[in-house]
């Protein structure tokens, strides 16, 4: 297929440290500017160096890329992928000279975020811009994909994942619940996801309807929907209730098995293998319940193939497929927001 707009597919994701040395550099470059209180990067530290300071993100990002790079091949899509990171190695700056080198001009950028707001699109467009502006002249033009929490193949994995793992439980006829979480972000960081004339909580409100879609093609009636991995300064409010808490509050109504769903990530990289694996897990051991986590989409060779649909609405005009009416923006040029008054962030303490 022609791709006469476009000369290259750059892979943007988070980044994550691959050796001991890269996890107090890499935590530093996550938290600058943020007001994290340093008793919680050394908390975080411990987390890293539990698993050998090698967070597992870089790897999956690295076979993802390879299935999707398969893909386009055939789908007859003729585009050289690149792999850059806001966080660490490779950062995207670096990427982004390199394809300025090798004479890209225009590229399509996906995100390995199905979600709006600061931290899962506004600050992708962020490191968008600084890349650019780190090469100056000669920098590709960047336009990113956008959002994909509603798309038909991200639930549809999600979907499977929940099945088979309500399946996998000792006592699936019994009272288990289905549980789903999503990275929390402050209060005010969520208030302001989305354009401001909708009234924010676009974040939570996308996450809130990707739960819904994954809950109904997997047949489960009833579900949770909460937070995992604050950060911050104890007294700065973030989206609650937090998956460790909450396990005591299904204790107390009587559930004793509980399935969760990370379905604010596409992969199972640290936050999902210590926050809900290590630390749910453990609470769950304590509270005598049997908890049992859903894997993520990024692994399954369908997520290669909705990043091809997505380049394909992009290169080709192909159908837009969503499952939901709620909005799915992010798509825009050189990290421009999609508004100015666009899931701006919460303001720093
Ligand atoms: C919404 C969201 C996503 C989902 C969207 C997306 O996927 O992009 C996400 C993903 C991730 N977050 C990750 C890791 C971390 N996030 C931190 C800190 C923070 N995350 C935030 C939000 C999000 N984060 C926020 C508001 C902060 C506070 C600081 C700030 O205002 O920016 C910190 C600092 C220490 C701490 O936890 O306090 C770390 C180490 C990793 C990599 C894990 C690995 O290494 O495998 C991934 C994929
Ligand atoms: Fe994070």
């Amino acid at each position: 297929m022609s791709t006469v707009d476009y000369d290259a597919l750059l892979w943007l994701s988070f980044g994550g440290p691959e050796k001991p040395e890269d996890v107090r550099p890499f935590l530093e470059n996550v938290t600058r500017g943020r007001g994290v209180p340093p008793e919680r990067l050394d908390e975080v530290e411990r987390h890293y160096l539990r698993f050998g300071g090698v967070s597992p993100i870089n790897k999956l990002n690295r076979a993802a890329i390879d299935r999707t790079r398969g893909e386009l091949d055939r789908a007859g899509i003729d585009l050289p992928m690149y792999f850059g990171n806001r966080n660490w190695h490779p950062m995207v700056e670096d990427t982004v000279a390199q394809m300025a080198a090798d004479g890209v001009r225009r590229a399509l950028v996906f995100t390995t975020s199905a979600f709006g707001g600061y931290s899962a699109c506004r600050q992708y467009d962020e490191d968008i811009t600084r890349a650019r502006a780190a090469v100056g002249d000669g920098a590709p033009e960047l336009v990113k994909l956008r959002q994909y929490f509603d798309h038909p193949l991200f639930v549809a994995s999600f979907a499977d994942e929940v099945r088979d793992t309500v399946a996998a439980l000792g006592h699936p006829e019994g009272a288990y619940r289905l549980v789903f979480t999503a990275h929390s972000v402050p209060v005010a960081a969520d208030a302001a996801a989305g354009p401001r004339s909708e009234g924010g909580h676009r974040y939570s409100r996308q996450v809130a309807e990707a739960a819904r879609l994954v809950a109904a093609e997997a047949e489960v009636p009833d579900f949770d929907v909460v937070w995992q991995s604050r950060s911050g300064p104890p007294q700065v409010p973030w989206l609650e209730p937090d998956i460790v808490d909450h396990l005591d509050t299904l204790r107390d109504k009587g559930f004793t098995q509980v399935v969760v769903c990370p379905i604010g990530f596409v992969s199972d990289h640290l936050e999902v293998v210590w926050d809900l694996d290590t630390e749910a897990g453990e609470h769950a051991d304590e509270l005598g319940m049997e908890l049992l986590r859903a894997g993520t989409p990024g692994s399954d060779p369908r997520f290669a193939e909705l990043v091809v649909e997505l380049v394909r609405e992009q290169v080709a005009g192909a159908e837009v497929r969503k499952l939901s009416e709620f909005p799915a923006d992010g798509a825009t040029v050189n990290g421009e927001p999609c508004w100015t008054d666009c899931c701006l962030p919460a303001r720093r303490p």
